[in-house]
């Protein structure tokens, strides 16, 4: 479903990606751990569209991706890819219903349509009190919960979460892990989560590792 050939990536003198091949299923959770500065999330943001690899190739089901540009790459990211990022960066005079709607609005859909999704979700989520709360009222697993629904707001292939249990204690974490699972069991969601927390990796299907800007074990 995702596929990358031979992604290099460098900043000035520093080669931060080598040539990295990687294949993820439809369904699949996988994790991408590493030591820091292996270049996790550097790869993270090139395979979601965020960033430009210097050489390679990136497909998303049968479209290469770092052929499209401009307005056809942000409504190909918007349709396709939900990410969860450590800090959700949810903005913070919007309501969880609000941020959660935004890039439903930002597609083709009616407006009504997105917000019947939006609070179907939050309420799958646990969230149905919050929905009216700006994110400061919320706690951080909460919050994280609304970044989660936001990020399948429009039904994505894949969703791309860089460290999404950083900022959480070890309760909320697990939560967090056990909703990503729960989403794999109702939708089949297909994950790619950049960790340090090994709790979670080990519970993915596959745990991809990388090191000095290469995939040493995991790759497919
Ligand atoms: N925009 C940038 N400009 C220059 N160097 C960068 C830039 N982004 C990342 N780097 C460097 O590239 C290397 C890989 O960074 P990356 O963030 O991908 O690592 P990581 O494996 O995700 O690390 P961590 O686990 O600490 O988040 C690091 O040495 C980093 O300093």
């Amino acid at each position: 479903m995702l596929t990358c050939k031979q992604i290099t990536k460098r900043y000035g003198s520093l080669e931060v990606l080598k040539g990295v091949d990687l294949q993820i299923s439809k369904g699949e959770i996988v994790s991408l751990v590493g030591s820091s500065g292996a270049g996790k999330s550097t790869l993270l943001h090139i395979l979601g569209t965020l960033d430009e690899a210097d050489g390679g190739q990136v497909w998303l089901n049968n479209v290469q991706v770092n052929q499209l540009k401009g307005d056809e790459l942000a409504g190909f990211r918007n349709r396709h890819i939900g990410f969860v990022f450590q800090f959700h960066h949810l903005l913070p005079e919007f309501t969880a219903l609000e941020n959660v709607c935004i890039p439903g609005w930002l597609g083709t859909k009616k407006k009504k349509e997105v917000e019947v999704r939006a609070v179907e979700l939050l309420k799958m989520l646990g969230l149905s009190d919050r929905m009216q709360n700006k994110p400061a009222e919320l706690s951080g697993g909460e919050q994280q919960r609304v970044a989660v629904a936001r990020a399948l707001i429009n039904n994505p292939d894949i969703i791309m979460a860089d460290e999404p249990t950083g900022n959480l204690d070890s309760t909320h974490a697990r939560e967090l892990h056990q909703l990503f699972f729960d989403l794999r069991k109702q939708f089949n969601q297909t994950f790619l989560i950049v960790t340090h927390n090994e709790e979670l990796a080990v519970q993915c299907d596959r745990t991809v590792h990388m090191k000095d800007g290469r995939i040493v074990a995991g790759a497919n």
